[in-house]
């Protein structure tokens, strides 16, 4: 597992380790981790550095690393992006021979550019945990300056980005961010993580606070959250899903959803739908049951039209809503809930439907696509208004729990972008299920199908492109994989 903390924590870790050591030393050690990095990471190309120095701490960091890089023999050149900046760090790059040029406002300089243009490996020191979203007026054009080919590393999080990871803005773009000792939102949430590149913690000594704000499931949890059947279990104490999904128009949702149930290893899969989804089931997943009967949690709406939707089905579906057993809620299915409910309940909708669906509940503006710009936050809205957890799907998928359950947000960002495929969405939804079905909580059933689901659509087809239902019959063999580890 990985856990990331909130910046409040991170400070508050950082105070209490700093009462023991003299001052300055955390930063000494975080300069010296970095520059260990960018020393290991210039080995493999030509040599010349140039970094970006903010007004505070980070600045700090990146000042003094400079100074490392520098007395090993790499050319460094610093410029200085703030209104001011950390008066030791400028001296001690100054005393290793750096050269310092500024870049405070307006144009950058010829010398600017040039050493931006120029070098090899770009250290990005301008904001750490201090900073606010989005990069000052002077410095919107500062990607581009840097040569396509350079090394970026960005020192704890990309300039520019929300360290709460909330709030999409412009940044840098890193190849790697190094971070000192706690991992942070901003490097694990889907509007800021993919401005991170690689992670690399650097250990200074920060002891890790109790209770993280963000989690990422690693490959090692499987083992631990997976329901491993046992010699006493049957099909049933291991859990029946019952699906309601498909119908006349798309068909292929229930196949898709019933066969990734089915592969994941679900005790038995009751199928409600109409006679032609039906009648393809029976032929491609003999697995499968159909009828309404008792089951442990249901998997609803993937390729269901309420508006269109056969009677009967939607019946069952309105059932299974007014029961005490988990829900989840996928596409169509999105639109039949308005209130909360008493029993567990996980909505896994793409950002167009969460969209749609925090309109409805009125939490977001007609004209505005917020989840683009704050993801978590309408996600963290529309489970605290009905009471469930939402699991937005996504390149970087999130797991929000309501606020009032007091567990972290799980992130997973484990799938190719060839999974960005018609009918990956209904595979999860029959996966998540299954899993809600043999006890799991929404949570852990949605980030752990999140994380199988993802790894599932690059075994299926390693560096290549995917279809929905080899994903669906990979799920089997790329659980076994993982359970071996
Ligand atoms: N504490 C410790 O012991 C350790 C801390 N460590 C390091 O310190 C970092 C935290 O340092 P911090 O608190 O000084 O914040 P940080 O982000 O460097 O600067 C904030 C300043 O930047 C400015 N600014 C703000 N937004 C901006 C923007 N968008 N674009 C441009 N400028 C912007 C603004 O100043 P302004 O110029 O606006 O007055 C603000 O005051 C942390 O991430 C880690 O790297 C390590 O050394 C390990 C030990
Ligand atoms: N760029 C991407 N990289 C990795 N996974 C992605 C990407 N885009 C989407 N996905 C995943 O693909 C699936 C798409 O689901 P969804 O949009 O509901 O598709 P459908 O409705 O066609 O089944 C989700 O699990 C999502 O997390």
């Amino acid at each position: 597992m990985i856990r990331a903390y909130a910046v409040g924590q991170v400070r508050a870790a950082e105070a209490s380790a700093m009462e023991d050591l003299f001052d300055g030393e955390l930063m000494q050690r975080a300069a010296l981790g970095l520059a260990e990095v960018a020393i290991a990471r210039l080995s493999e190309r030509a040599g010349g550095v140039a970094v970006l120095v903010g007004s505070g701490d980070n600045g700090g960091d990146v000042l003094y690393a400079a100074a490392h890089l520098a007395r090993a023999d790499h050319p460094v050149e610093v410029v200085l992006v703030g209104s001011h900046a950390h008066d030791g760090g400028v001296a001690a790059a100054s005393g290793a021979g750096v050269s310092v040029l500024e870049w405070r406002g307006g144009e950058a300089s010829p010398e600017v550019r040039a050493a931006l243009a120029e070098a090899d490996v770009v250290l990005d020191g301008i904001t750490g945990i201090g900073g606010r979203p989005g990069l000052p007026e002077h410095l919107v054009a500062l990607p581009e300056l840097i040569g396509e080919d350079a090394y970026v590393i960005a020192v704890d999080l990309p300039s520019g980005a929300d360290p709460a990871g909330r709030t999409w803005s412009e940044t840098v773009y890193a190849d790697e961010t190094v971070t000192f000792s706690l991992t942070k939102p901003v490097h694990l949430l889907p509007p800021t993580e993919p401005a991170t590149g690689l992670l690399t913690v650097v250990d200074i000594g920060v002891a890790e606070p109790s209770s993280p704000a963000v989690e990422r499931l690693t490959h090692e949890d499987v083992a631990r959250l997976w329901p491993v059947p046992g010699p006493d279990d049957d099909k049933y104490s291991r859990g029946v899903l019952g699906v309601v999904a498909g119908g006349e128009l798309y068909t292929g949702a229930a196949l898709m959803s019933v066969t990734a149930a089915v592969t994941a290893g679900v005790g038995m899969v009751r199928y409600v739908g109409p006679r032609h989804p039906t009648d393809l089931l029976r032929a491609a997943v003999p697995e499968a049951v159909f009828g309404v009967g008792r089951v442990q949690a249901w998997s609803i709406g993937s390729g269901l039209d309420v508006e269109q939707a056969d009677e009967e089905q939607l019946a069952a579906a309105r059932d299974a809503l007014e029961s005490d057993l988990p829900v989840l809620l996928d596409a169509g299915g999105l639109d039949l809930i308005d209130e909360s409910r008493s029993a567990p309940t996980l909505l896994t909708p793409h950002a167009g439907e969460l969209l749609r669906l925090a309109r409805r509940l009125e939490l977001a503006d007609a004209d505005d696509d917020q989840v683009r710009r704050t993801p978590v936050d309408v996600a963290q809205a529309v489970a605290d208004r009905l009471d469930v957890t939402v699991l937005l799907k996504g390149a970087v998928t999130v797991v929000v729990p309501p606020t009032s359950a007091g567990l972290p947000i799980r992130s997973q960002s484990d799938g190719p972008s060839w999974l960005a495929t018609a009918g990956a969405g209904d595979v999860l939804a029959g996966l998540a299920g299954a899993l809600l079905a043999s006890g799991l909580s929404p949570l852990d059933a949605g980030s752990l199908a999140a994380l199988v689901h993802g790894v599932a659509a690059d075994d299926a087809n390693p560096g290549g492109p995917v279809r929905a239902m080899d994903v669906a019959h990979q799920l089997g063999r790329t659980v076994a994989r993982l359970l071996s580890r």
